[in-house]
């Protein structure tokens, strides 16, 4: 993808309210996983609503090279699996393209996989931290070879005879419990992990919907999961939800855009995930869920939003992994509502696909908005309708690509930005949905 010319967009107000019915892409973490599990399960795995973003078209491809067998029918895709343990050794390097979910995971994979393999990524994945998941993973038995910084390329010597794992995690990260559970699949005796903070919890749900043990019980603030190793995995159908942080995009615009009335249907909305939307309703969003059902083990529901004068807001740091994807469309929220915004406790945002604090606070003032980064926390100086007329550096960061098109949707003058092409990791089709709901995004 790095090497593809990069695709500059410009946003600007557009003349009539934003309106409409729609479904966002499958959920990300949701999608990752599903094709992992199907991958070390014995049978074939059926999943309707796959996610075909590029991150996630990463995974089916590295499971695929492990061994795996996997097919698009229709809209759904298969996964026949190899049983766990019974991945292949891969003939070429494994590349994770953009995708820190992918990597980390799957470096819990190769952990306990007795053969060993090399993965690398983009320029942006080559830059994010992987010591976070090698220092635990080593406990089994695998040796890591990383570039300096504990970068990718890393080479995975997995472990033959692997050993549980028993850890702590020091940040509140998803990624990192589960590619300690994934290498816990294939080590005998039980693996626990320890969170401090509740991350979102889609590895739990899915290992036990595919047959394994998994213990969740309360730690404090955090939980602790215990789960059972060498289990035999059992294919289960996967139908995937809207992702709620692709949905998050559509709906800020839907608030920001004057006389605007959205719907948007079947999102996600497992409640480790829903941290922006209950802080859009502390901003006085109008908001709205409708038809709550369970879907797949999920819950699902459809979004109702209409345009709202908003409010400033004081995020604790302890929602921050809740929403932690959401931070840059939630700081353009911030910036186009009356009053001071304080989101607390980012120090996460710095490791994602670019320093997402910095970019995010860049993004704003690029856009005329007075923004302060005072240690973790970013403080927006918002207004109803900020000035607008800025480029924005992207950073290879989607994220940070939708949010400035949705900034330029209530800005007075045109946002642009330098490069929309990484918007397929997580949201292929953004503009045109969006250009159906009457957003003014073109090629400037
Ligand atoms: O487990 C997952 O699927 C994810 C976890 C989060 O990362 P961290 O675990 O680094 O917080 C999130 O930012 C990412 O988009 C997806
Ligand atoms: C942080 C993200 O993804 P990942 O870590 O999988 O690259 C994201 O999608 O915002």
């Amino acid at each position: 993808m790095e090497t593809q010319p990069a695709r500059p967009l410009a946003a600007r107000r557009p003349s009539t309210p934003l309106a409409g019915e729609i479904a966002v892409p499958g959920d990300k973490s949701i999608s990752h996983r599903a094709l992992m599990f199907g991958a070390l399960a014995v049978g074939q795995t059926r999943i309707t609503g796959l996610l075909e973003g590029e991150d996630v078209l990463r995974t089916a491809a590295a499971m695929r090279a492990l061994g795996a067998e996997i097919t698009r029918d229709g809209g759904d895709w298969l996964v026949s699996g190899r049983g766990i343990g019974g991945l292949t050794p891969p003939e070429d390097v494994l590349d994770m393209g953009n995708s820190g979910t992918a990597a980390r995971l799957l470096a819990g994979i190769l952990a306990t996989h007795d053969f060993s393999s090399v993965m690398t990524g983009d320029a942006s994945l080559r830059k994010r931290p992987m010591g976070r998941v090698i220092e635990p993973l080593k406990a089994s038995g695998a040796v890591f070879t990383a570039r300096e910084g504990n970068r990718l390329p890393l080479t995975i010597q997995g472990a033959r005879d692997a050993l549980p794992i028993t850890y702590r995690l020091p940040v509140a990260s998803a990624q990192v419990k589960s590619a300690i559970l994934l290498a816990g699949l294939n080590a005998r005796g039980i693996t626990e992990v320890e969170e401090p903070e509740p991350t979102r919890d889609h590895s739990e749900n899915m290992l036990t919907h595919f047959g394994a043990q998994v213990k969740v019980t309360q730690a404090g603030r955090g939980r602790m999961i215990r789960l059972t190793g060498q289990p035999e995995l059992r294919a289960a159908d996967v139908v995937v939800p809207g992702d709620p942080s692709s949905a998050a995009f559509p709906l800020v615009a839907g608030l920001l855009v004057a006389g605007s009335k959205l719907v948007i249907n079947g999102v996600g909305l497992n409640p480790l995930r829903t941290g922006l939307f209950d802080t859009l309703r502390e901003m006085g969003a109008e908001l709205e869920i409708r038809d709550f059902r369970i879907q797949g083990g999920e819950n699902v529901g459809d979004i109702h939003v209409e345009h709202t004068a908003l409010v400033a807001v004081d995020v604790p740091a302890g929602r921050a992994p809740s929403m932690i994807d959401e931070y840059p469309v939630l700081a353009v929220a911030c910036a186009c509502a009356r009053g001071v915004s304080r989101l607390r406790g980012l120090s996460e945002l710095r490791v994602k696909e670019s320093d997402r604090l910095a970019a995010t606070a860049a993004m704003l003032r690029a856009g005329g908005v007075r923004v302060e980064i005072e240690g973790d926390d970013l403080i927006i100086h918002g207004s109803t309708q900020p000035a607008g007329g800025g480029l924005v550096e992207t950073h290879m960061d989607h994220r940070l690509a939708m949010s400035a098109l949705v900034f330029g949707q209530a800005t007075r003058e045109p946002m642009r930005i330098d490069d929309a092409s990484f918007i397929d990791t997580s949201f292929p089709g953004f503009v045109a949905l969006m250009r159906r709901l009457g957003a003014d995004i073109s090629v400037p």
